[in-house]
């Protein structure tokens, strides 16, 4: 069979580990193998039509494509063929021998170990192929490249553990055969039966005929006739097609089952978990095409990813052109999964004609909406399951309102926040939810940001809230002060970050309180004149406030000054952040700051006013300048104060 041309390779180590891994992890999932070697298939033969719209004679005048399944069962082997493109030797090489993906190593790190978790990740990583050896324990590929000569055919083997051997084979038709010789233990899938029932399982939405030679019982009992007498009849065959072979959504929706329609997304996301929920719609009119978009249920590994792959599959006019067409949907959708199906597309069009058409970004624009719109309908149907989704993908929508301005209000309404009404880390809060609960005289929709919940949740600028029974969003996604950069407003109620600019609480303050607000300032002039020459390489301005209850002080920036959150996000980024100070506000109900007040010893006063400062830095989570000077500041009070 083999050449002397034959030579020995060394898979790739990251193909060896992922081999080991997924032969031990996915043994409970084992048939998955067949419809990762017929998706294959069915992509190559999409491939090849593909090809063929430009160069017809690679059609080798068999324009026929299909694929077939046959089995041996003496040999205990099961080959899987197709007509499709075929491989050239480097393509062989690279394609079964490396992980052409990105972020592989960061893949296989993520694995725990435990089997059912791994099983999942490997799932979404679409390990194709290599599945083979879950239930083989030796594989050979014959293929030949359309188009090129019978003698140009490449052989390929392997056992699955170090090494494969490529050579040269005579192949005369084009496409690709897959023959695995089976364990001893997996005789299961050498039966008509079996496989029939995992082809419509699997693979039954695929557009390309899938073919098996099965037990002719009818020709069987033709030839029997009325003969009683002759007993036996040799077995016969008939090739027969044993899946439907129409693309499932060209289908009509009220004809396609629950089951078909998660199988499909399986096929096309290579995940082995159900869809959350999926739309799909043919359209007619000034646009033309039919849409098949799912919402998964768990994030891919890759998601923060930027480089990674993303994007719908692509069909012009039923053909397939690529996978990935990453234009028709926006950054933050990036996570959808899904057939596009254009009829007023060019069959000839190019990534790089797609990215400035006026007919993609047309669709772009329905895709969009028709997402937001199935979200939207989650949110109000399916509460339980919108909050699955925001769970695994909030982050991501998240970046919405900064991308895609045209549809922030709707994305807005998606959003989910945790918040002071339960204080819960749970991101379960809805914006429409917060507005409804609003105080009479509330005019706008408060938060606060910091680096995670239990630092917002315990922000000294809540308690003015607390106290008056307003609920603030507790925002501690790295995205969250991005986002409400962008956000401005949600049914005409402005976003206020509490920590930034003079507390104003308009009509939610009596006019008493106002006035005995205004007696306690003056009293406290002289105070804050004081700080605010002791402090002033570090605070902006010295005042008092009447947010505070249980803290002597808290840091506010400016109005329009970057949040403290977004300023270390950048400073970590290793960007240059514009300086600007923060106000210092103190609170003159509480006992150190009357302390301070009443204080006639200069150096004792320093210190107080040093520790409250550095204090209302602690609280904000903005950490210290000198950490050791603090401590020894504190223990020196503690020790004056203990005589
Ligand atoms: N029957 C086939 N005909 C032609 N090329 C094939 C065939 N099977 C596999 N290949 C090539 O080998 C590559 C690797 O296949 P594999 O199934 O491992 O991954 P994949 O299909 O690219 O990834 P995924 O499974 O995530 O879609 C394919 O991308 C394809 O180029």
């Amino acid at each position: 069979m083999t050449t002397a041309t034959t030579e020995k390779r060394e898979f790739q180590t990251e193909v060896k580990q992922l081999l080991h891994l997924m032969v031990h992890s996915l043994y409970s999932n084992k048939e998955i193998f067949l419809r990762e070697l017929i998706s294959n298939a069915s992509d190559a033969a999409d491939k090849l039509a593909f090809a063929a719209l430009e160069d017809d004679s690679l059609y080798e005048n068999d324009g026929d494509l299909r694929i077939r399944i046959d089995f041996d069962e003496k040999k205990k082997t099961l080959t899987v063929t197709d007509n499709g493109i075929g491989m050239t030797h480097d393509e062989v090489v690279s394609n079964l021998g490396t992980i052409a993906r990105s972020g592989t190593a960061e893949f296989l790190q993520q694995l725990s170990g435990d089997r059912q978790k791994d099983s999942r990740l490997i799932g979404q990583f679409g390990v194709g192929f290599y599945s083979a050896f879950i239930v083989a324990d030796k594989v050979e590929v014959r293929t030949r490249k359309a188009g090129m000569a019978p003698a140009e055919g490449v052989f390929w083997s392997s056992e699955g553990s170090g090494e494969f051997e490529v050579g040269q084979v005579e192949k005369a038709e084009r496409g690709t055969e897959v023959k695995l010789f089976l364990k001893k233990e997996e005789k299961e899938f050498l039966d008509e039966w079996r496989l029939r029932n995992l082809v419509s399982k699997y693979s039954d939405h695929i557009s390309v005929p899938v073919m098996m030679e099965v037990r002719d019982y009818e020709a069987e009992a033709a030839e029997k006739g009325d003969d009683e007498d002759k007993k036996k009849v040799e077995p016969k065959y008939k090739l027969e097609k044993i899946n439907t072979a129409t693309a499932l959504w060209t289908r009509d929706k009220s004809e396609i089952t629950e089951e078909e329609y998660q199988s499909f997304y399986k096929h096309i996301s290579h995940d082995f978990n159900e869809a959350l929920t999926w739309s799909h719609n043919r359209v007619e009119g000034k646009l033309n095409y039919t849409s098949l978009l799912y919402v998964p249920s768990k994030a891919p590994f890759d998601l923060w990813n930027r480089d990674a792959q993303r994007g719908l599959k692509l069909y012009v006019q039923r053909v397939f052109i690529m996978d990935d067409a990453e234009q028709f949907l926006p950054l933050y959708l990036r996570f959808m999964k899904g057939v596009i199906d254009s009829n007023d597309l060019s069959l000839n069009v190019s990534r790089e004609i797609l990215q400035n058409d006026k007919t993609v970004s047309s669709l772009k624009t329905a895709l969009t909406k028709r997402t937001l719109d199935m979200l939207e309908k989650m949110a109000k149907k399916k509460p339980e399951q919108y909050q699955q989704f925001w769970d695994e993908f909030g982050q991501v929508l998240k970046e919405g309102p900064a991308e895609d301005f045209a549809n922030r209000e709707k994305i807005a309404g998606l959003l989910r926040f945790a918040s002071t009404h339960t204080a819960d880390e749970t991101q379960n809060v809805a914006l429409k939810g917060y507005v409804e609960r609003m105080k009479e005289g509330q005019k706008a929709i408060y938060y606060v940001a910091a680096d995670s919940h239990n630092a917002a949740l315990g922000s000294p600028h809540l308690e003015v809230f607390r106290k008056k029974g307003i609920e603030v969003l507790l925002l501690s996604d790295r995205v969250d002060e991005w986002l409400m950069g962008h956000l401005n407003e949600f049914e005409d109620k402005p976003f206020q970050d509490i920590a930034k600019g003079e507390l104003d609480l308009g009509d939610l303050e009596d006019e008493e309180e106002k006035k005995k607000h205004e007696e306690t300032d003056k009293a406290f002039e002289s105070l804050t004149a004081q700080i605010a020459k002791e402090l002033e390489d570090d605070v902006k301005d010295v005042r008092t406030t009447h947010r505070l209850t249980d803290s002597p002080a808290c840091l506010v920036v400016g109005e329009h000054d970057m949040g403290a959150q977004m300023q270390r996000l950048l400073e970590a980024a290793g960007q240059q952040v514009p300086a600007s100070k923060p106000t210092l506000e103190i609170n003159p109900e509480h006992p150190l700051v009357q302390r301070l007040n009443s204080e006639t010893d200069e150096a004792r006063s320093r210190e107080l006013i040093s520790v409250i400062y550095e204090q209302a830095r602690l609280a904000g989570g903005d950490g210290l300048k000198d950490p050791a000077a603090y401590v020894k500041r504190i223990n020196k009070l503690l020790l004056d104060l203990a005589g």
